[in-house]
């Protein structure tokens, strides 16, 4: 369904260039839902609007939907769905309205627009709403209006750039399940952006590690989990015992990457639940207590810091806060 090589883009701003996307490989097959995972900057934006055809490669080629990039631009557009990150809809149109509108410009007849429009508000939970001005919905609300313009021609791909980012978490767990539903029922092949490590993890069949404008790393959410060598360890001492624990902890068998910061030791051993007695006992024994104990199983995280030595967490905006910003 897409297949780019050497995919690229630079800007060019006062005589100084940004290399944002630096050509890129990837292909994604039919009724795949894959994600394009990376912090702000990485360069995702710009090859989403690359493969929906609102910007033109610097270079490299793509097929995309069976139509060439390059070539094809229009073939492209009519068989596609993109959902932006600021989201299409007209503030003052009313949901059915805009919903219509937007199906009658992809050719669909007067009839025609008002079922779709009927079956996706349906699927979207905007039923009822038909009759409000888009300015007057929540956030979450707005966000699924945005989806289903992006889907009311029933495109084969959809593209969503950062869906969910603003959406409360129920918001967030709603709009998995539509997208896992779209997937399901009609086959759509779904490629979609974000920076939320969960969002990826619970929905995607594969994924696309990138940062400053290369793609790091691909595979199953697993398989990338399954990189990470072992499970993390953290235990909470005495500040002024912390040291010697980490020193007692470095000698379990298999234990790498240790590391303290205050009361806090940290460390790697390839099975977590076979490595806690020995932990206890030999803290135990030298009389150190411990006010905590957390074994935790890779993530998504664990991998992205191995890979770029930074973490993704450090540049999600909290859901929460993104809310009521949204909904003001
Ligand atoms: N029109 C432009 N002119 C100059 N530089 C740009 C332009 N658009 C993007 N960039 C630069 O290209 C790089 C990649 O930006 P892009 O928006 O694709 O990243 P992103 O991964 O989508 O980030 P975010 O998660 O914040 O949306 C950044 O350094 C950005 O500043």
């Amino acid at each position: 369904m897409i297949t780019v090589r050497g995919l690229a883009r630079r800007f060019t701003l006062r005589g100084r260039s940004v290399d944002a996307v630096k050509g890129i490989d990837f292909d994604v097959a039919d009724g795949e839902l894959v994600g394009f995972l990376g912090p702000n900057g990485a360069g995702k934006t710009t090859t989403l609007r690359m493969l929906t055809t609102l910007l033109r490669p610097t270079g490299g080629s793509g097929t995309v939907a069976g139509c060439d990039l390059l070539t094809d631009p229009q073939g492209v557009r009519r068989r596609i769905g993109f959902v932006a990150q600021g989201g299409s809809s007209w503030p003052e149109s009313k949901v059915a309205e805009e919903i219509e509108l937007q199906a009658r410009l992809y050719g669909l007849s007067r009839t025609e627009a008002r079922r779709r429009g009927a079956a996706l508000a349906e699927r979207l939970d905007l039923a009822g709403l038909d009759q409000r001005p888009a300015k007057t919905l929540s956030g979450g609300q707005r966000r699924r209006l945005d989806i289903a313009l992006g889907l009311v021609h029933d495109p084969a791909l959809v593209f969503l750039d950062e869906p969910t980012t603003g959406l409360d978490p129920q918001s967030r767990a709603n709009l998995w399940d539509h997208v896992r539903r779209m997937r399901a029922e009609q086959g759509t092949t779904v490629f979609l952006t974000t920076h939320y490590l969960d969002e990826a993890d619970a929905l995607c069949d594969r994924i696309l590690v990138t940062d400053h404008g290369t793609i790091v790393a691909e595979g199953t959410p697993d398989e990338l989990k399954a990189r990470v060598a072992g499970d993390a360890i953290t235990v909470e001492v005495a500040a002024d015992r912390s040291a010697e624990a980490a020193e007692l902890a470095g000698r379990l068998p298999g234990a790498h990457e240790v590391t303290v910061v205050a009361e806090t030791v940290r460390f790697r051993v390839p099975r977590g639940d076979a490595a806690l007695p020995d932990l206890l006992r030999t803290l135990d024994g030298r009389g150190i207590t411990m006010a905590s104990v957390k074994v935790s199983r890779p993530t998504l995280d664990d991998v992205f810091l191995g890979l770029t030595g930074r973490s993704l967490r450090d540049t999600e905006p909290a859901p929460e806060a993104m809310e009521a910003a949204g909904a003001a």
